[in-house]
């Protein structure tokens, strides 16, 4: 029997108030995040996270003081455990806090690994996310002689898109009581400088949130793509999920907010979307705000990561294709396939 370790690449939180500012000196401290040299890197990350700490423990501490994503993780991890069978073993590797990359990698070397599936809970490539956590497992697994495979991303794979799209159409079904709604897919944004230098991440989403409309398959639907959760002086990606906001009160129509880049609940879902963007569209009269949930352990969601960590290599909801039909990030890699 081939033991197979897959590792779940996730972003982490804070699991305490006290751990809200060196979980964001993490965060401002990676290269993929911050590109400066690393004493420049280091200074600036220790300013920015003293800076942000206040507000963003604000924001936890809304959540009962910590951030629920490991746990929703966990869940997810245990899930797709017990659809892939005994030759399978989730580890979930957070790339600013605990359970970190170093802690998966020496769980899953002592039970023995001789296969492992790098999988990314980010089914949009971004350089700041999945290739951030690639880049840090290399590093940390280089003395680790075992096959490993990537997934690089998988921004329409057909069990994600079903279990979006039913979701989204429980909500459609919630609003239209109040008129025709308009969906609005809300990601995290992303600083524009890092789509100028070919961040696949904007096309990705877009993937996602087409895909999820022919899923639908509803007539004349009204939807768009907006971009939450800015930070920082620099320029953002947009629409905006507040401008978005603001059309939609205008012309007068409820929304349906769909998390599309986030697959688990976590602070800027329950705390930005549920608390601050809810008051937003009160406030601007909207005649309804439904929110739709993240994916979770939807069965669909986790049947298809399962069916991606059996097939790696396939192309099976794949949104990036270079050269030859080949993910540039893994040829960079060493790993294209
Ligand atoms: C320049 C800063 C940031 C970039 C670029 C960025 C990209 C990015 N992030 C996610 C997913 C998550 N981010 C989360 C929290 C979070 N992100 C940033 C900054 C950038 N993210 C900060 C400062 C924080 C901390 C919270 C805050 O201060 O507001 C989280 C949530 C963590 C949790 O609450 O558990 C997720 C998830 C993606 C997908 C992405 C690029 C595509
Ligand atoms: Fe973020
Ligand atoms: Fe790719």
């Amino acid at each position: 029997m081939t033991k197979t370790a897959v590792i779940l690449f996730n972003l982490g939180g804070p699991d305490s108030l006290e751990a809200v500012e060196p979980f964001l000196f993490n965060l401002f401290n990676d290269p993929a995040i911050i590109g400066a040299p690393s004493l420049i890197r280091r200074l600036l990350a220790r300013f920015i996270s003293r800076k942000r700490g206040p507000v963003a423990r604000e924001i936890y501490a809304q959540l009962g003081g910590k951030s629920p994503l490991v746990e929703e993780t966990a869940k997810q991890a245990k899930a797709l455990e017990s659809a892939l069978g005994d030759d399978y073993r989730v580890f979930m590797a957070m790339r600013y806090w605990h359970p970190f990359a170093a802690e998966a990698l020496a769980e899953a070397q002592a039970w023995g690994a001789d296969r492992v599936v790098l999988l990314p809970l980010y089914p949009q490539f971004s350089t700041t996310t999945t290739r951030s956590s690639w880049r840090q497992w290399r590093q940390l697994a280089s003395g680790w002689a075992v096959p490993t495979e990537t997934v690089c991303c998988y921004p329409d794979e057909p069990g994600l898109v079903s279990a979006i799209a039913q979701l989204v159409r429980d909500g459609c079904d919630q609003a239209r009581a109040s008129g025709r709604p308009r969906v609005l897919f809300s990601a995290h944004g992303l600083p524009q400088s890092v789509v100028d230098k070919g961040d696949p991440y904007p096309k990705h989403v877009e993937q996602t949130a087409r895909a999820v409309v022919t899923q639908l398959g509803i007539a004349d639907l009204d939807w768009g793509i907006c971009y939450q959760s800015r930070v920082g002086p620099m320029k953002w990606i947009g629409p905006s999920t507040e401008q978005e906001l603001e059309r939609a009160s205008e012309d007068g129509v409820p929304v349906v907010v769909v998390p599309i880049a986030f697959v688990s609940e976590h602070s800027e879902t329950l705390v930005e979307l549920d608390i601050e963007y809810r008051h937003r569209a009160e406030t601007l009269g909207i005649p309804a705000y439904v929110r739709v949930p993240a994916v979770g352990h939807h069965q669909d969601f986790i049947a298809g990561l399962a069916n991606l960590v059996r097939d790696p290599g396939s192309r099976r909801g794949r949104g990036c294709a270079g050269a030859g039909g080949r993910c540039p990030f893994q040829v960079e890699l060493g790993e294209d396939r």
